[in-house]
């Protein structure tokens, strides 16, 4: 065996969405082998075929791999997550954002040009950051419950600004009755919260548009703790004018919006209550726990990050 012959023994797993965002990582795909070739990879590559396949590559052969580069939207991206989160010994992964909204790759400042990104991947520090899971299911930065998320998911604008977007439709309801609100019994760190909320969230992101210095304090991706904010029922048109401002300026009021961090949140529902993960469906459930996962996945991120500790 000649020296370059044993240079090559790292192993990378190449996931790509073919259709995520407008199809453009077609053009680059040499490109970015290239550059896993170039740091001395032994590369695999798989276009995913249909919804999940990303989840279940990572699941199955995800331990023979030393990296996963994942490209794609959102979308992709929380598919590889999910399905890490099935292994007990994780490999680490690079992201080259390809959707069209991609709040993920932002809060790790990963680059929207591919081959910057691409280069990340190989190049750029590990950052271990912590995962949400709903009951059984994962997130890496955003789970949202309430009416809002019907028209969320499938809206690929909508993430872009939640908030924005939920003053938005609440500028649409005219009237109060017509608000869907659920009676909720919200458990964290020895307090029961019990109220009629119109919307939650939960986030481990700087954004997605979320309430930016909520408590005074940035978010910090890799603590341990979410970020949460609860928005109660309005109850007269004073109430939703004040909540939509509030939103519109992100900016909580406290006596409409809940907010606080927590590793662990259990929420009780008389009724379904509709979620969206990382902005896409995520189910319905009376009864759901909401965990940190600190530090769980470790990305690659551009070491030129500004540290936001
Ligand atoms: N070959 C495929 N055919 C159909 N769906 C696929 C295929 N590959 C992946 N998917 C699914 O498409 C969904 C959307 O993918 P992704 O988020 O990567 O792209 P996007 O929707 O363009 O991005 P964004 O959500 O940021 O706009 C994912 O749920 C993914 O599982």
């Amino acid at each position: 065996m000649n020296g370059m012959m044993n240079k090559m023994n790292k192993r990378v797993l190449f996931i790509y969405n073919p259709h995520a965002g407008k199809g453009n990582i077609k053009s680059k795909l040499s490109d970015i082998l290239e550059i896993f070739s170039n740091a001395d990879y032994e590369i695999t590559v798989q276009p995913t075929k249909y919804k999940r396949h990303a989840k279940e590559l990572v699941s199955e052969k995800g331990t023979e791999y030393d990296l996963i580069v994942c490209s794609g939207g959102d979308g992709t991206l929380n598919e590889v997550t999910d399905g890490l989160m099935l292994l007990e010994n994780r490999p680490h992964v690079g992201y080259i954002p390809t959707g069209t909204t991609n709040d993920f790759a932002s809060g790790l400042n990963i680059s929207k040009n591919m081959i910057k990104a691409a280069h990340t991947t190989v190049e750029g520090e590990d950052f271990p950051y912590d995962i949400g899971s709903l009951n059984d299911d994962f997130f890496t930065y955003s789970a949202a419950f309430g009416a809002f998320t019907d028209v969320s998911y499938g809206t690929p604008q909508a993430t872009k600004n939640v908030l924005g977007r939920l003053a938005y439709i609440l500028e649409g309801v005219k009237r109060i009755p017509s608000i869907k609100s659920y009676h909720l019994v919200v458990e964290h760190d020895g307090e029961t919260i019990e109220d009629d909320f119109i919307f939650g969230m939960i986030t481990n992101s700087t954004s997605i548009g979320g309430f930016k210095g909520l408590s005074g304090k940035k978010v910090i991706l890799d603590d341990g703790l979410f970020e949460v904010a609860l928005i109660k029922m309005p109850q007269n048109p004073l109430d939703l004018q004040l909540i939509i401002s509030s939103l519109v300026l992100r900016d909580p009021n406290a006596k409409y919006i809940y907010s606080f961090h927590s590793n662990e949140i259990k929420i009780t529902s008389k009724e379904d209550l509709p979620w969206a993960l990382d902005g896409e469906f995520g189910g319905e459930f009376k009864e759901m726990t909401i965990r940190n996962h600190k530090q769980a996945v470790t990305f690659r991120r551009d070491k030129k990050v500004p540290t936001i500790k």
